[in-house]
């Protein structure tokens, strides 16, 4: 056995990462064996150099075929095998200890010496591989040898007894390998030639059963060598080169035509030829390039040897041949395939193998690497300006989070207002109880920030009426129903609509945050009237907070429910034009019958109004004349100058039997469960009073504009209508959670002497009118909640919520809490604002009252100029100036009064309104205002 030189070696070294090249294609010719030469059979090939090799008959025979082959190296009849490996074999073979997997084939016909061949290249191979280990003992090398036996496409592994075929497995990694074929780690030779006598064994244990069984089947031994690569990539590197070099000796590759007649033979034919055959396609596609599909797992020799044909290997064909005339045509298919085979090239590449110590370095280095790209984002991230920017964002995605979660809530609430309401509107009218009307003229419906202040409450919860009052509840009832069934045509001039018209003490209330009706008559005024310029520059505030305004007003218009008439409620969608303009023609009707009568009558007795006082859908005492007196409809029917209405022609006047009150014929809905309290003393006959109207100024009669009337009707319908869309963004934010039950408990159990209360009350009522003052508190509340309670000792427990809630805002703003109430954070600059626009309207509501002449006498007294616009508006002004003080609880109750036209202006509220207030039955939700309990907490 020959051996390899180092330089040798180190050739095969630095030919390892040279990529692809061609397959090593060598021919042998085999001498004429005695059988041949017996047969006289001549030699037709010849070897005429390392090269070439020609068919020496081909003039005598005239062949169609080439005579001259040419390969990486011929071999001739008088070349020994120690050339062939040493020329032709070698330097594939041993490419193995480089980590480059190799494969040498030997194909050829049946006895054509491919095992001759063979056996002496695997036994080179193995020599020179040992002698490499044995000169290269600072590197570690494991060997390990396998064998395995194709046939009729079953693979068999000749170093195991289990002759059971081998199944074949797809590795992402290292391709097709055979499942549970024996690996031995290989020792030394002595060792390799007993696995080499088993694989013989083995062979021949199937030999004893089909004849040349050798000659069909493929063989195929596999050495590979795993060694560490630190003389290849450096003293530090660990990783292992893993590969494997092939020695395939091919079954017999003549056709089965020649050698197989039927039977099995045929079959086991048909099998050598599938392996063979698709090997000879896949190395003619090969040789044809690498288009298209490429059949390797169309045979068990292909899938297993698919790196050797064209993939990551060095590969060598060694074509034996006979030289006997007689195996020409096998000669010839030989030298076609060694043709086809040496146009395939092959990608070799060392393999290397990480292991696992080389992989934890190099894990330890991505980590350390990653570690410092870590650290360099963190000293980014840690600059002030991200962490302000992030902590920025973080509060505008809190803030956001929180203004989505109040909008649901408010919307999720006005839903359902807007549900109850469409549900009481829909059901039976004349068997709707007074409740039922008195919870759809629930005063708190309306969440605007006097809401917040309402002493009336809610009456959702309706508690029944104690048996005290029952005779005077039952009398309004019938009051209420009687108008009832007269069918009292009242759908476009409800009380409830007529709150909600801007032009109404209601619409003050809604409106004190919503846009000012006034505003440009007040800029007028600011540029024509310099005593008025702190006036104007509330206007200009308000102008800035118009924004916010308006999505008040949207939400009072959404929530506003209408009464059709007395009978249904309907829910209002918006108030049009010709219903405003409707409203204030009949309001002026009344006002001017009023005057007229109070004029002319000079009586108060004769002037008797039936007045409807209901229960305002959003507030608790708005007052609503009703003309429901027949004496006052035929006053206004013989009046020339203000002609009856269709309403007023409409209402036929009191039904005979009921209750007809000279002056008020209250029907004030929300105070019928009021009235079942505690006061048994309640005479519907002290609401009979008279009817007055009180002048500013000497004036005789009572005319106002229509013109004007109408302008703004029409502007605030617009208005309105052009606001629905953000109604639903408004609604009530909570409620503080007073429970008054306890409160109650608590007031009893501390309740003054009844000889005291009067001190308390006037104490009480001093502190509540104080705080009112500070905050800005609408008048219309005030006046609602003077009006409620006059002194009653079983009113101390709504004084005593009114002082606590109060207090409690006292608290929170005293100590910088935010107070949200509708959405919007409470201030005192705001509330001003309001209370100011509520006085702007009001004075506009007094101006309105007064006829054109007497408006006149105004101007002349003011020096107001001849200018309409400008004088209306600073005749406005003027009025609300002169009767600034009407904030003062009282004043503030008696205008209101006055604005719906009954009442003197120095009548104190009883007076007005002909009853005293007695507690209304308490429950959870009275006194409830609506502000966001979170932000106080
Ligand atoms: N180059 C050679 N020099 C001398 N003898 C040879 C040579 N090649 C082959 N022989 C002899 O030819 C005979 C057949 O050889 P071998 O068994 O190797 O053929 P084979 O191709 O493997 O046949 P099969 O396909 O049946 O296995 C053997 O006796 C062998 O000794």
């Amino acid at each position: 056995m020959g051996s390899s030189s180092g330089d040798e070696l180190a050739q095969w070294d630095a030919q390892g990462s040279n990529g692809q090249e061609k397959i090593f294609v060598a021919v042998r010719l085999r001498p004429l064996n005695d059988r041949e030469t017996s047969r006289n059979d001549v030699s037709d090939w010849e070897c005429i150099n390392s090269n070439t090799v020609i068919f020496k008959n081909s003039i005598a025979e005239r062949s169609m075929f080439p005579t001259a082959y040419t390969f990486d190296r011929v071999f001739g009849c008088d070349c020994s095998t120690k050339q062939l490996y040493e020329e032709g074999a070698k330097e594939v073979t041993l490419s193995v200890v480089s980590g480059i997997n190799s494969t040498i084939f030997a194909y050829g016909q049946t006895s054509s010496g491919k095992t001759y061949t063979m056996s002496g290249i695997t036994e080179y191979t193995m020599d020179d591989i040992f002698d490499y280990i044995n000169k290269h003992t600072e590197r570690e090398f494991v060997l390990k040898f396998s064998a395995m036996e194709i046939y009729n496409e079953a693979v068999r592994d000749l170093l195991s007894q289990d002759s059971t075929p081998l199944r074949l497995l797809d590795d992402p990694e290292r391709g097709t390998i055979v499942e549970k074929l024996t690996e031995e780690t290989l020792r030394d030779w002595s060792h390799l030639n007993e696995l080499l006598s088993i694989c013989e064994a083995q062979r021949q244990i199937g030999e004893t059963s089909l004849n040349e069984m050798s000659s069909r089947s493929h063989q195929i031994l596999r050495l590979t060598i795993e060694s560490s690569a630190r003389e290849f990539l450096g003293a530090g590197n660990s990783s292992t080169l893993t590969a494997s070099v092939n020695f395939v000796d091919l079954a017999g590759s003549e056709r089965a035509s020649q050698t197989l007649s039927a039977g099995s033979r045929l079959k086991e034919g048909c099998h050598i030829n599938r392996s063979l055959l698709t090997l000879g396609t896949v190395i003619r596609k090969l040789s044809k390039g690498r288009n298209g599909h490429i059949p390797y797992r169309d045979s068990k020799l292909t899938r297993i040897l698919q790196n050797s044909l064209g993939g990551n290997a060095r590969t060598a064909v060694i074509c034996t041949m006979s030289p006997a005339h007689s195996h020409v045509e096998q000669s010839r298919n030989t030298l076609f395939f060694a043709s086809c085979a040496k146009q395939v090239s092959t990608n070799a590449q060392v393999n290397l193998v990480v292991s696992d110590k080389a992989l934890v370095k190099q894990l330890q280095r991505e980590l350390a690497r990653l570690e410092n790209e870590l650290k360099g984002l963190g000293s980014m991230s840690a600059k002030p300006t991200s962490v302000a920017l992030l902590k920025e964002k973080e509060l505008i995605i809190e803030k956001m989070d929180k203004e989505i979660k109040e909008l649901t809530k408010q919307r999720d609430h006005a839903q359902s207002r807007l549900q109850d309401l469409l549900q009481s509107a829909g059901e039976d009218p004349v068997s709707g109880s007074l409740a039922q009307h008195d919870h759809l003229l629930e005063p708190y419906t309306q969440t605007t920030f006097l809401d917040e202040y309402s002493a009336s409450e809610s009456s959702e919860v309706v508690d029944p009426p104690s048996s005290d009052i029952t005779s005077n509840m039952s009398h309004l009832s019938d009051i209420c129903n009687g108008l009832n069934k007269h069918n009292f045509e009242f759908s476009d001039h409800s009380e409830d609509q007529f709150l909600s018209d801007d032009v109404s003490p209601r619409v003050v209330i809604d409106k004190l945050f919503g846009p000012d009706p006034s505003q440009g008559w007040e800029m007028i005024v600011q540029k024509h009237d310099e005593e008025f310029e702190d006036h104007c520059k509330e206007v200009r505030c308000i102008e800035v907070e118009e924004l916010n305004m308006d999505r008040n007003s949207k939400s009072d218009a959404l929530s506003s429910p209408q009464k059709g008439n007395t009978d249904s409620i309907q829910v209002k969608s918006e108030p049009t034009y010709e219903a405003l303009k409707q409203k204030i023609q009949d309001m002026q009707k009344t006002i001017d019958h009023l005057v007229s009568s109070y004029l002319t009558e000079q009586s108060p007795s004769s002037s008797e109004v039936d007045m409807k006082l209901s229960r305002s859908r959003s507030y608790g005492a708005m007052l609503m004349p009703i003309r429901s007196s027949p004496f006052w409809f035929e006053k206004a029917e013989n009046n020339e100058n203000t002609p009856p209405s269709d309403f007023e022609k409409g209402f036929p006047g009191r039904p005979v039997g009921d209750y007809q009150p000279k002056v008020s014929g209250l029907t004030y809905v929300s105070s019928l469960r009021k009235l079942r309290g505690k006061d048994p003393k309640i005479s519907m006959d002290k609401k009979e009073q008279n009817t007055e109207i009180s002048h500013e100024g000497d004036v005789s009669s009572v005319h106002s504009s229509t013109t004007e009337l109408n302008d703004v009707a029409k502007s605030e319908s617009e208005q309105q209508s052009g606001d629905d869309l953000a109604q639903e963004a408004k609604s009530e934010t909570g409620e503080l959670g007073i429970f008054v039950e306890d409160i109650r408990l608590e007031v009893q159990g501390s309740l003054h002497s009844p000889s005291n209360w009067p001190l308390e009350f006037e104490a009480q009522r001093r502190e509540i009118i104080e705080f009112w003052d500070s905050f800005n508190v609408p008048l219309i509340h005030r006046t609602h909640f003077f009006l409620l309670f006059q002194g009653d000792q079983s009113d101390s427990i709504y004084m005593e919520v009114e002082i606590r809630r109060l207090s409690f805002l006292n608290s929170a703003l005293s100590y910088g809490k935010r107070v949200v109430i509708d959405g919007q954070i409470f201030t005192r600059e705001l509330s001003k604002r309001a209370l100011s626009r509520e006085r702007q309207v009001l004075s506009k509501q007094i101006l309105r009252r007064f006829s054109a002449k007497e408006r006149e006498s105004l101007y002349q007294k003011w020096g107001i100029g001849l200018n309409t616009k400008k004088r209306s508006a600073q005749l406005s002004h003027r009025v609300w100036t002169d009767t600034k003080d009407m904030n003062h609880v009282k004043d503030s109750a008696a205008l209101v009064a006055k604005l719906v036209g009954f009442a003197k202006s120095d009548e104190t509220p009883k007076e007005i309104f002909g009853m005293s207030f007695a507690p209304r039955p308490v429950n959870r939700r009275s006194f409830s205002w609506k502000h966001n309990v979170s932000s106080l907490m």
